[in-house]
């Protein structure tokens, strides 16, 4: 019997430093020799990092949907395919931000009932900063989301630790803790840690055992805590489970002056909150992969491979999209 696939869920908040983990899962794999395939899964309709995880990892790409709802009924289908052209020796899905574990985790436990793959564990990555920020209101969507996410894990990592102190770190670990007794917990900088240590640390897929919900299809009437709609809508909304949450994808026409999209993301409003992209600066004649995430950004100097289109995306609750195209286009004219 051909063995089975191992398969590990990558949730957390959106910018937490889920991609900054899988990257260096990738790494450490090819060091060892192995195969690592990756489904990635966006909201918006550009896979900006995807391009970047090297042309060596089998991905396959899930784009303009949440596959804990809207384009939740591919993922068996993407992961079976995945499974059967490249027999990896593992199978990451790295979730949107905003995705709900429990229902990716019935869409893997479901595929695996006809492919042969395994779900062996959830690894969440949480933002210290954002965290703590979220814990003090101690209310709304995004508290409750985070506290989800952390609480399906088997393995959490506790990511930007350089952004808070110890003792906020201390009250992170403890409030954890209480949420999940039974998963591993990791302080990182960067996801900084060996991936070895993850494989070690994940139990199988028992620690969200209990408290699970039954699975729901497309069209279900469960009455579930965060209610799906299941359909997606071309105008950005990405199902009702993620009531206001919009993204919006707008391909640059050209190169940016730097001085003034930096003046541009200063100026964005609090309702976005993550947004990444490939821009090009006019001054620099350079390209770089853009990154803003709970109000840090960080550019990254590349030289992608390929045709890769000059992109932004960007995700938030309400965003004024007419405004920030109108915008986009007065840099891009300039
Ligand atoms: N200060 C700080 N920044 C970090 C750390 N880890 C990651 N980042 C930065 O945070 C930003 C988001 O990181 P990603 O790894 O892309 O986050 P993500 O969870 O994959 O984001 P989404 O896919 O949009 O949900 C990037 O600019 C990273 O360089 C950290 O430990 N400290």
């Amino acid at each position: 019997m051909d063995r089975l696939v191992p398969v590990y869920v990558l949730t957390g908040f959106l910018g937490s430093g889920k991609t900054t983990l899988l990257n260096r899962i990738l790494d450490e794999a090819r060091t060892d020799g192995q195969k690592v395939a990756v489904l990635l899964n966006e909201v918006g309709d550009a896979n900006v990092e995807g391009a970047l995880l090297g042309k060596d990892v089998p991905m396959a790409e899930m784009l303009g949907g949440c596959i804990c709802c809207t384009i939740r009924a591919d993922l068996g289908m993407e992961l079976a395919k995945l499974a059967r052209d490249h027999r990896p020796d593992a199978i990451w899905i790295e979730t949107t931000g905003i995705a709900q574990p429990l229902e990716v985790m019935d869409s893997v436990t479901e595929a695996s009932l006809y492919e042969k793959l395994e779900l062996k564990g959830v690894v969440a990555v949480a933002d210290a900063r954002h965290l703590l920020d979220r814990v003090r209101v101690g209310a709304g969507k995004t508290y409750r989301l985070m506290r989800e996410q952390l609480t399906a894990a088997s393995f959490v990592i506790l990511n930007k630790a350089d952004l808070v102190g110890a003792a906020e770190l201390d009250e992170l670990k403890r409030l954890i803790g209480g949420w999940n007794p039974s998963a591993s917990l990791v302080v990182t900088v960067r996801a900084q840690l060996e991936p070895d240590l993850i494989y070690a640390g994940v139990r199988g897929a028992e620690p969200a055992a209990g408290r699970s919900r039954p699975a729901c299809s497309p069209g279900c009437a469960h009455d579930h805590e965060h209610e799906h709609e299941h359909d997606a809508d071309p105008g950005g909304q990405i199902g009702a489970g993620h009531e206001q949450v919009g993204v919006l994808t707008h391909y640059l026409s050209g190169p940016v002056d730097s001085a003034a999209f930096e003046q541009w993301v200063a100026g964005l409003p609090e309702s976005v909150y993550r947004s990444k992209g490939i821009v090009t600066f006019r001054d620099t004649g350079s390209r770089f992969l853009f990154q803003y995430a709970y109000r840090e950004s960080d550019f990254l100097k590349i030289s992608p491979q390929g045709t890769v289109h000059d992109v932004l995306v960007l995700i938030g609750e309400q965003i004024p999209r007419d405004l920030l195209v109108r915008q986009l286009e007065r840099l891009t004219d300039a």
